[in-house]
């Protein structure tokens, strides 16, 4: 089993009767996603993605990381919302914390901060540079300007061969990346149509990335494709992603209407803000949807501890932890013991932290917090994959049951519309 939905702290808060209830609804739903007959249906390539993504590209794909590998010290990824996360999430959750080498990858284009940009610019001087940038619509404000920034350096640094350094991931026809990558003769990347940017981490918008990174993007998608072929079942009891999208729905019809995403990894930093905005843009709609926040343990025991266990009753957790020890760092001995601490000897970090998942979910379960506990047998690719999989068709799922639309995201144009008029671009006058 690449994944495990754990009930054991659940039980107590959702019965039998109730998940039995939605199972019709599940069904339905299951046919919306794989009839493709749902709201936003044209968005669904990310479904047999996993299986059929074109061997041709991803070996191009591969070939143009390991060039990029051999020119580059770092690899600056240019995007907002999806166009980035799902890189930051795997890399965050694969690669040691601190940088031992290889190529280094860091971010631009998420702010509109001049002090970010000016700070990495600071940092790139001296370095060998490649960029990826990536929009899907490729007229994002925050990219958009980063990427003018960033190029004209790229430019003055290296003339013509700068062209060799950056690479595009974009939209097939449209958009005005596209038309830059084209003239400038970049190499480039399609980001599908039918695959929205919160969907899009396993396709190049990540997957260069992650391949410069030194990431085996093959094994990510190996454990992506066990999951789309696991995750395809149509019934409540034999689908994991739909068992937690059901609970979700159920508390959140029972007044549990914030989510709070825990573990007990500090690397686990970037797929708790991916899976923010998979859930928070997918269901954020129509004056619904569960309020997604996220926590790692045991740092934020220590700052958000006493309202998960004692604050307004509004909360569920979703913990997610690895079972196998993959460190093997143990609590030494110590002659003097003036830390106390020789009766933790012969136990491995591990044993502790998991000892310390249990206290907290034995803690928060009595404070009135249900709790989804997810198990995953370790870090690697192939379960990396496969939980990002598992998260996409528990999110469209969820979607669907709260009867709302899980591919489009109308809200986000709000305050785009309102900085493109208060900034006076051409075509967005006040009124
Ligand atoms: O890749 P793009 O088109 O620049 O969009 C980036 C992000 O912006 C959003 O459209 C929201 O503003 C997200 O849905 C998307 O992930």
């Amino acid at each position: 089993m690449a994944l495990t939905l754990n009930r054991k702290y659940i039980e107590g808060f959702v019965g039998q009767v109730e998940l039995d209830a939605l199972a019709d609804f599940v069904s339905a739903a299951h046919k919306k996603i794989h009839n493709k007959t749902g709201a936003g249906a044209e968005f669904l390539g990310w479904l047999d993605w996993p299986s059929g993504m074109d061997a041709s590209e991803l070996a191009r794909l591969e070939e143009t990381a390991l060039k990029l590998r051999e020119t580059a010290d770092v690899l600056v990824v240019i995007g907002i919302g999806g166009s980035y996360l799902g890189t930051k999430a795997v890399q965050d959750l694969l690669q040691p914390a601190f940088n031992l080498g290889g190529v280094e990858v860091v971010f631009a284009g998420q702010n509109i901060s001049g002090r970010y940009l000016d700070d990495l610019l600071m940092y790139l001087e001296g370095k060998e540079v490649a960029l990826n940038v990536i929009s899907k619509s490729g007229t994002t404000t925050e990219p958009a300007i980063a990427f003018r920034i960033l190029r004209n350096w790229m430019m003055e640094k290296y003339g013509e061969e700068a062209t060799e350094r950056i690479v595009v991931s974009t939209d097939e026809a449209a958009g005005a990346l596209r038309k830059t990558a084209d003239e400038a003769g970049y190499t480039s990347f399609v980001i599908p149509d039918d695959i929205g940017g919160r969907y899009s981490v396993l396709t190049p918008v990540g997957l260069l990335p992650l391949a410069v990174a030194g990431i085996d993007v093959r094994a990510l998608l190996k454990g992506a494709e066990e999951a789309e072929k696991a995750l395809s079942a149509s019934s409540l009891e034999d689908n994991a992603a739909y068992l937690y999208a059901a609970y979700r729905q159920i508390l959140n019809m029972r007044g549990y209407s914030v989510e709070v995403f825990a573990s007990f990894e500090p690397a686990m930093a970037g797929i708790n803000e991916w899976w923010k905005q998979l859930f928070g843009e997918s269901e954020g709609k129509q004056g619904k949807g569960v309020f997604p926040a996220s926590v790692i343990y045991s740092t934020d025991l220590h700052s958000m501890g006493q309202y998960l266990q004692d604050g307004r009753r509004m909360l569920f957790e979703t913990m997610v932890s690895f079972v196998e020890d993959q460190a093997k760092m143990e609590i030494p001995f110590d002659d003097e013991n003036g830390d106390g601490l020789n009766y933790l000897v012969d136990k491995s970090l591990h044993e502790v932290n998991q000892q310390a998942m249990e206290a907290t979910a034995m803690a928060h379960v009595e404070g009135g917090v249900p709790i989804l506990a997810l198990e995953v047998p370790k870090i690697d690719e192939y379960h990396t994959g496969y939980l990002l999989y598992f998260f996409m068709k528990a999110c469209a799922m969820s979607a669907y049951l709260s009867g709302v639309n899980p591919f489009d995201q109308p809200g986000v144009e709000q305050y785009k519309q309102n900085m493109f008029e208060l900034l006076g671009k051409p075509g967005y006058e006040k009124k």
